[in-house]
């Protein structure tokens, strides 16, 4: 049984990549995004306002130009041009079972680049064809979809239900089977390794529980692993351990921004993206002092 840390504002903290006077938007990191689709293109908007309020140096979003169409008239500083990048964040929004050719291309061309990827909702099914090191994103019926594609041992998958009663266990279990790191989203969220690190995040409240949070979750990380390209450069399982603290950061700052929007009352998606700024600016107060 591996040990649980839990990720406390102290540990996020050290998490957040603070531009200097010789920084500009490349050195500080690139995120490219294919997310949205025309049947879910609010979930593309989400993303990358999520990924500007947390603190990026470019956005480049590489989607279907519909969800393209919405996310500019939201956001003018994302550059649709295509270019290098020091990390993908794909899938929110998007459905694998009616994937349109043009996306299975625009997705291909990320996984196969070899940078940092994370992996949400509709694009799990190609976790076992990137090249880069991958965090992956699910919620308990996501993750157990993810499992039983790649076969459990005994050819027993579980059930969302299962997951539910261990998530920890079946985080770790997925990480392990995957040869990733996992992001297990909950009230309390489950962050793994293959090599059996185990951090776990309980930080917002149940009004979390909203259509689009996860996708603003999704923003949040991409951001994180796109402005630390130094940290992801080491061994495969340094790489990996730097992506779990990433995600416990990004599930952290999440959470925090939901306590923020709440303030005890129901919280729409957009509302927990207009709070990163402040919850990324009080950390980095918190981490100078
Ligand atoms: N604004 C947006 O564009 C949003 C886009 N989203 C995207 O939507 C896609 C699908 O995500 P899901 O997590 O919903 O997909 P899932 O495939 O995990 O969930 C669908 C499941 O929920 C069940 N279900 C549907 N309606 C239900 C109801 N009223 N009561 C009980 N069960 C019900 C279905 O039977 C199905 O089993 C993802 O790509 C995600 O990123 C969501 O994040 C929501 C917001
Ligand atoms: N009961 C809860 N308490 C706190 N946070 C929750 C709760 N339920 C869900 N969340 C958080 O809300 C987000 C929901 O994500 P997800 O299920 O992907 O929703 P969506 O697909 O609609 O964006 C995750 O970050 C998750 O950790």
């Amino acid at each position: 049984m591996s040990e649980v840390r839990q990720w406390e504002e102290r540990d996020a903290a050290q998490w957040i990549a603070v531009p200097d006077e010789r920084s500009d938007k490349y050195t500080r990191g690139v995120l490219g995004v294919v997310t949205g689709s025309d049947l879910y293109p609010g979930a593309a908007v989400l993303g990358t306002e999520a990924a500007a309020r947390t603190g990026v140096g470019m956005i480049r979003y590489l989607g279907a130009s519909r969800p393209a169409e919405e996310v500019l008239r939201r956001r003018p500083e994302v550059v649709t041009a295509p270019g290098r990048v020091q990390a993908w964040l794909i899938g929110s929004g998007m459905d694998a079972s009616s994937r349109p050719e043009d996306d299975a291309v625009r997705l291909r061309h990320a996984i196969e680049d070899g940078t940092p990827l994370v992996i949400d909702a509709g694009a799990l099914d190609l976790v076992g064809d990137a090249t880069g090191p991958v965090v992956i994103t699910p919620h308990y019926r996501e993750l157990a979809g993810v499992i039983a594609r790649a076969g459990e041992d005994d050819g027993q998958a579980p059930s969302a239900a299962d997951i539910a009663d261990d998530p920890g266990g079946w985080a770790l279990r997925a990480s392990h089977l995957l040869g990733v790191t996992v992001l297990l989203k909950g009230h309390t969220t489950h962050i793994a390794t293959p090599a059996g690190t185990h951090r776990a995040v309980t930080a917002g409240p149940p009004w979390l529980a909203t259509a689009g949070s996860g996708d603003v979750l999704g923003g949040v990380l991409g951001a994180l692993v796109a402005t630390h390209e130094q940290e992801l450069s080491g061994t495969r399982e340094e790489t990996l351990e730097a992506l779990a603290a990433l995600a416990a950061t990004a599930a952290w700052v999440h959470g925090r921004a939901g306590e923020r929007a709440s303030a005890g009352g129901p919280i729409a998606a957009l509302d927990i993206a207009g709070e990163l700024a402040a919850v990324v600016r009080d950390l980095v107060t918190a981490g100078a002092s």
